[in-house]
């Protein structure tokens, strides 16, 4: 599999990549033509900011089964097109986050003792020290819009400065403000007190524009202003008249409308504005984690199905990550024999998770079981991102429940599958740590591993039926791996499923069925 990277990515996550056997090709600064050329027959594209994944360029990605951002924000991406064609879309949130608010207290600190101007003045062969009087940060308040990871952090620093910090976030508990050591409070005031306002939000319909005329004008007059969030969020125009003015002192962006700005943006003709080209990210140290976290999610999603930190998909912790991924494994396991199990169309789903499965993040499994249910009829057009859609598009009903106690097991996992004309349930767990394993199938128990060419057969309990199943593929050159027999004593039949080398059909399967007492005998593949 062939993984394009399109933008700046740190060494170690190119390792990663090579190291798990996939192919990379590397092609940064692409035009939009040439990226839609480079993107039509790779597997996953790792990206930063400066790719833009339009609706258009995914169109071309024929192939594309993952878009990983080796960073946070994801507004260059179009997520819809991504999800319309079932791609799996992971950023890195909490890589880069103490690198971006470092660089936010940089940006505090650089404009209250005006370090680019002066740095600037100097080298132009200049000794300016009275024009470059500064302010001292202690003592002073500074306000916070958005205190979510990077906005807490900021928060942390600037108290270690010695400032009294506000925080305007319509989403965070009061409890959550205290334990950061802030003083919520509503935006207005936090306008009206703050010496220095640092935006943290991320940009949304809500935030594009936010930081507008009208706020500005509720600022104290020669208030900081700092954006190392997103672009958009201020509105650019609005801030040049409010430096001007002088009713905000000095401004500092790390991030633009447009990346990169026009060279003849009015904001670069101030004085009191300083800025850097969306830098809040690029340390040694921020690249390293969000490159290797990138590229690691590309291979367990690629090689293992894994998804972690999907931004369309419930991701999964990564404490919870090892415990749940076996179940994923089973979930699917088990949609896949469901279908081949049905005689009909699917109409309903219901899942229960029982034993201590029940307090995992189960989101992730119930997609593997839809993904599971829906690929032996779509093939590589369903995964973990449109299972769902495409489950309410065929208009199979999805249910879940879960109870903390599981009959003779620590973890059950039981799919009940209606289906036109009938119903199946089929029950798995995860022996030891990792092993799955299928213990019913309706009324019949049993120890089944779910996996490779299987062969399922139903038959009266009878002596010498399963020596009769033996001899017919032995003669048919098919090795049996394993048998597992379940047994329904009331009825007196079994289930049998064999593990073989290869695929039963044909002649041979045809044969099987009109074997003494073999009720049904059906092919599965998992
Ligand atoms: N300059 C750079 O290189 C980097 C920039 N970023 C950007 O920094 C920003 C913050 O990132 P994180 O802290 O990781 O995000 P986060 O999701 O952890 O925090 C965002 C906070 O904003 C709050 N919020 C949302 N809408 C709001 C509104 N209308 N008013 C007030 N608060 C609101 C949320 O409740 C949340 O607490 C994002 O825009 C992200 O894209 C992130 C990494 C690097
Ligand atoms: O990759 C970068 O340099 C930008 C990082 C960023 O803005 C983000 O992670 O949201």
């Amino acid at each position: 599999m062939k993984v394009l990277i399109s933008d700046h990515i740190a060494e170690e996550g190119k390792e990663i990549l090579k190291a798990a056997g996939l192919e990379v090709v590397e092609k940064v600064g692409l035009s939009p033509e040439d990226l839609k050329e480079a993107i039509a027959d790779v597997d996953a594209i790792l990206i930063r900011s400066g790719t833009k994944l339009t609706a258009e360029v995914i169109a071309a990605a024929t192939r594309l089964k993952v878009i990983a951002r080796a960073g946070t924000g994801l507004d260059n991406v179009d997520i819809d097109a991504a999800n319309k064609r079932g791609i799996v879309v992971m950023n890195v949130p909490g890589g880069n986050t103490v690198s971006a608010a470092e660089h936010t207290i940089s940006m505090m600190l650089a404009l209250s003792r005006n370090i680019p101007q002066a740095t600037a003045s100097m080298k132009a062969g200049k000794w300016e020290k009275k024009k470059f009087l500064g302010r001292e940060v202690a003592g002073k308040t500074l306000g916070i819009i958005g205190v979510g990871r990077i906005g807490s952090i900021v928060a942390d620093r600037a108290r270690g400065l010695k400032m009294k910090v506000l925080a305007y976030d319509p989403y965070i508990t009061q409890e959550t403000a205290e334990k950061l050591g802030v003083e919520l409070v509503d935006l207005d005031s936090l306008l009206a007190r703050s010496d220095y306002i640092s935006v943290h939000v991320p940009l949304t319909k809500e935030t594009k524009g936010f930081i507008n005329r009208e706020l500005f004008a509720k600022m104290k007059d020669g208030v900081m202003f700092i954006n190392c969030a997103r672009g958009g969020i201020v509105n650019e125009e609005d801030l040049y008249q409010a430096l001007v003015s002088g009713k905000v002192a000095g401004a500092a962006l790390d991030v633009f409308e447009v990346e990169p700005p026009p060279k003849d943006h009015p904001l670069f003709g101030l004085e009191n504005f300083i800025c850097t080209p969306h830098l809040g990210a690029s340390t040694r140290e921020a690249q390293k984690n969000v490159a290797t976290a990138a590229a690691s999610q590309i291979v367990d999603y690629l090689l293992h199905g894994v998804v972690r930190n999907a931004v369309n998909v419930p991701s999964v912790s990564a404490d919870q990550l090892p415990r749940i991924q076996p179940f994923i494994t089973l979930g699917e396991k088990i949609g896949a024999l469901h279908t081949q199990l049905a005689d009909g169309p699917i109409e309903a789903v219901s899942i229960t998770y029982q034993g201590e499965m029940a307090d995992m993040e189960t989101g992730p499994i119930t997609l593997a079981i839809l993904k599971g249910i829906l690929s032996p009829v779509m093939g590589d057009e369903v995964n973990y991102v449109n299972a769902p859609i495409i489950a309410r598009d065929r208009g199979i009903k999805v249910t879940e429940s879960k109870t903390a106690t599981a009959e003779d097991f620590t973890n059950l996992l039981i799919v009940r599958v209606r289906y036109r004309g009938g119903e199946n349930e089929i029950s798995g767990t995860i022996f030891g740590k990792k092993e799955p394993r299928i213990v019913r199938i309706n009324d019949f128990r049993l120890d089944a591993i779910p996996e490779g060419h299987m062969l399922f057969i139903y038959n009266e309990d009878r002596p010498g039926v399963i020596g009769k199943i033996g001899i017919t593929l032995g003669e048919a050159g098919i090795n049996i791996s394993r048998m597992h027999v379940g047994q329904e004593p009331a009825q007196k039949s079994n289930i049998i499923l064999l593990t073989t080398d290869k695929s039963v059909n044909g002649e041979v399967l045809e044969r099987l069925k009109k074997l003494p007492h073999v009720l049904s005998a059906r092919p599965l593949e998992l």
